[in-house]
């Protein structure tokens, strides 16, 4: 199966280049769903995140951690925040591994595309995949469409300046798609990245190997 990391930023198209590439016949995995799963009650990275950040974190009778509270200590200042993700990132790191093992062994798709909303935090993740494709789109267009979909403009701006700015998705990026048209352009260049890999039997490409950094 080949596997492929999917990143942009916020509004700019991810899911819908993902929803297209499983039109094509891909199977798809949501990092930010995988990073949720680990913080599951009981699990091994709770226990680390709780004797981090406090054990009042955790409801003793379902064992579900207080994200709310969690994030407002964690993100208290950017040390603590770092901290909470160099404990988080292993987890997430094996439980990717996993998913992508389970995708893999139920043998249905050519293609397993991993949705990425940061990518400058999973680079120790990179060599889980064959190739990485962004997708880009003018902040401005970005800022519209996140309103059309009901998002307010202060909470896009806050979620903006946590993400890997264009220049580090484009600089990591394989193959970069262009989403400042409509929905058929932005098909048209997903359809051409997959069939030249169609085109190549999904494997990765020599020229490739040495142009990401992993
Ligand atoms: C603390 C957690 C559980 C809170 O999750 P939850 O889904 O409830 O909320 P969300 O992630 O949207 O964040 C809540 C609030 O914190 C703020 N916030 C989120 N991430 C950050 C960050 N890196 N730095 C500063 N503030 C942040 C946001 O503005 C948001 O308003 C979660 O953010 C977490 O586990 N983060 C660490 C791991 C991580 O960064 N994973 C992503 C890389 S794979
Ligand atoms: N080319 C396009 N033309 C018009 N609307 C678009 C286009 N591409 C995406 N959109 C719309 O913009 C919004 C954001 O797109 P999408 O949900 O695919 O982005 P995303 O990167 O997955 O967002 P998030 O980071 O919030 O998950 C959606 O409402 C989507 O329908």
């Amino acid at each position: 199966m080949y596997k492929v990391f999917l990143a942009g930023g916020i509004a700019s198209g991810k899911s819908t280049v993902a929803r297209i590439l499983e039109e094509l016949g891909a199977s798809r995995i949501d990092l930010d769903q995988v990073s949720r799963s680990v913080l599951s009650p009981r699990s091994a990275c709770s226990a680390a995140v709780a004797k981090a950040f406090g054990e009042d974190l955790v409801n003793p009778a379902t064992g579900e951690i207080d994200r709310t509270l969690l994030a407002r200590r964690a993100f208290a200042t950017p040390e603590s925040g770092a901290h909470l993700e160099s404990i988080e990132l292993p987890f997430i790191s094996d439980e990717l591994a996993c998913t992508l093992a389970r995708e893999e062994s139920s043998g249905d798709a050519p293609v397993c595309v991993v949705e990425v909303p940061l990518l400058d935090r999973v680079e120790s993740m990179l060599s889980q995949v064959d190739e990485v494709l962004c997708v880009i789109a003018p902040l401005g267009l970005r800022r519209v469409r996140a309103q059309g979909r009901g998002m307010d403009v202060a909470d896009f701006n806050r979620r903006v300046a946590l993400q890997p700015s264009d220049e580090y998705l484009r600089s990591h990026a394989d193959v970069v798609f262009d989403n400042v048209g409509d929905e058929k352009a932005l098909a048209a260049q997903v359809r051409a990245w997959w069939d030249s890999r169609e085109r190549d039997g999904w494997v990765r490409s020599p020229a490739r190997e040495g142009g990401t950094p992993r």
